[in-house]
């Protein structure tokens, strides 16, 4: 069995995810309430809403990070009651290993899951080229840009064929061309897998690029849940302007 390519996918299915009733808070502040959300096996599901209104706090809940109040939080059949190897964590700000090369940080999921030295060692370099990063491999994070910082966060993210991927704001810090760049190489990857992929963002072009769905959020939850492919794209995008 092999970790690279097609083979761990083989017989995999993306994660679904379900929030029934859910509220989410800290200390004595209410976030979010009574959310009810169906995120399909293998779908991207974008989140927008307002600075504020809850992005983060709805992807820390399903990457096992925060606890609900009230109400469930399913990935697949299971409760989500803390981390998982199956539900992989891509941020803004890029978290990587500072003291650990490119390759290094790439293989770290593997590692924690006492993957062989040997596998480790070909599916990590096999998802540094598939980002484009295979001159870059053993370099540091702090000598790389903040766009190759973050094609080694998905490499990170994808190398250990997970079932979800959990996005939040993984390109809201690059200038508009990297974020281009990085928006079509997500979309090149995720052809590849049969992940499911929930992805937090401000932008609503981004949103639109990227979503099978778009879930929009409103003050206490999820106010609407909008389809983005075969619509007209410009309705579709004023009618999450105005329910944001
Ligand atoms: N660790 C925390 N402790 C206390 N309050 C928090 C914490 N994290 C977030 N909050 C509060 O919860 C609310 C929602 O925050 P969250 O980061 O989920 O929103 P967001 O929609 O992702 O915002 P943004 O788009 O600005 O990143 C905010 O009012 C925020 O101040």
């Amino acid at each position: 069995m092999t970790l690279t390519g097609q083979r761990v996918e083989a017989g995999r299915t993306g994660l679904s995810f379900r929030l029934d009733g859910a509220g989410f808070g800290y200390g004595n502040t209410t976030v979010l309430r009574d959310v009810a959300l169906d995120v399909a096996p293998g779908e991207v599901m974008v989140v927008v809403g307002a600075s504020g209104s809850g992005k983060s706090t709805l992807l820390r809940a399903l990457a096992g990070l925060l606890a609900a109040r009230e109400g469930r939080v399913l990935a697949g059949e299971e409760p989500v009651t803390g981390p998982g190897a199956e539900r992989a964590m891509v941020f803004q700000d890029d978290g990587l290993l500072p003291w650990r090369t490119v390759r290094r940080n790439v293989e770290l999921p593997l590692a924690i899951r006492k993957v062989s030295r040997r596998e480790r060692a070909l599916a990590a370099t096999e998802w540094i080229e598939r980002v484009g990063l295979t001159e870059a491999a053993e370099r540091l994070p702090r000598e790389l840009s903040g766009g190759m910082r973050q094609r080694v966060q998905l490499a990170r993210a994808l190398v250990g064929a997970p079932r979800a991927v959990l996005m939040d704001e993984p390109f809201g810090a690059l200038d508009a061309q990297t974020r281009a760049d990085m928006q079509r190489l997500l979309l090149d990857v995720l052809r590849d897998t049969s992940a499911t992929v929930v992805f937090v963002t401000h932008d609503v072009d981004e949103a639109l690029l990227l979503a099978d769905r778009v879930a929009v959020l409103g003050r206490t939850g999820v106010k609407t849940v909008l389809e983005t492919r075969g619509g007209p794209r410009e309705a579709l995008r004023e009618r999450i302007l105005k329910e944001l």
